[in-house]
């Protein structure tokens, strides 16, 4: 019988549990993930699916298990300073300058990462093409998150970290995010998204994080209660 070896996991999360202010909020979370593979991580409101981003991303240690990328801890300060390069966040807080144009929001950053000749075409592919010269005070809610994402396309990374990606976009805005993130994959880049919205991602592992809060009263109860007048 011949044994294959098979590859290393990109990424492994290996029964990894993550506290936030002396609170538990992540336990026991098992996930391997190979080039293009991708992870969807679903849950209600406060179940821990951006404090499971930001430890991925490295802004939360584990208090137990590990994340090890390439098998290597990323909290190794060595580790940490290559694995951090391979990632592309994307989260509710935009990082938009209101008065520089929608163009040079991504071309600075594609600036940071010394290449050149994305920002435009990320743009127009984000369906911001006509705007491009527009400040970017200007822009909707829906129009951010477009400009967020043609960021990611510029900067061009492998792993992606999507917090809630498809808040404020319209039908055709999550047809171009699942069309980007297929594209992405095909190419052998990890996606991994947090999200209370649906998102097709085919053959995406779905990891379901369980309620930390769940609802205790019904609108009769809060109607009834004696403290209301
Ligand atoms: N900066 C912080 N310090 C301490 N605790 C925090 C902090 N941010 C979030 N938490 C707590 O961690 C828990 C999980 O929050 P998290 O933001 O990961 O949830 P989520 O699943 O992303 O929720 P949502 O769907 O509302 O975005 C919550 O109970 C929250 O109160």
């Amino acid at each position: 019988m011949s044994l294959r070896k098979t590859p290393l996991p990109r990424l492994l999360l290996n029964n990894v549990a993550c506290m936030r202010n002396a609170q538990q909020i992540l336990r026991n979370l098992n996930v391997s993930i190979h080039d293009g593979g991708a992870l969807v991580l679903m849950g209600t409101n406060g179940s821990g699916k951006s404090t499971c981003l930001r430890m991925l991303a490295g802004f939360n240690r584990p208090s137990a298990g590990k994340v090890l990328w390439n098998g290597h801890d990323i909290t190794d300060s060595g580790v940490f300073h290559q694995y951090k390069l391979q990632l592309n966040w994307l989260s509710l807080k935009d990082a938009i300058k209101e008065n520089l144009t929608v163009r040079h929001n991504v071309e600075w950053f594609e600036l940071l990462e010394s290449k050149e000749g994305r920002s435009v075409p990320a743009l127009e592919l984000m369906g911001l093409g006509k705007l491009i010269n527009d400040k970017a005070r200007m822009l909707s809610m829906g129009q951010r998150k477009r400009l967020q994402l043609a960021r990611v396309l510029a900067m061009d990374r492998p792993i992606w970290l999507l917090d809630e990606p498809s808040v404020a976009l319209d039908d055709e805005g999550v047809k171009l995010l699942e069309y980007i993130i297929a594209e992405h994959r095909k190419r052998g880049g990890i996606v991994i998204v947090a999200t209370h919205l649906p998102i097709e991602m085919e053959d995406a592992m779905i990891v379901r994080l369980p309620p930390r809060f769940p609802r205790r009263m019904t609108f009769i109860d809060m109607l009834g209660r004696p403290d209301i007048s």
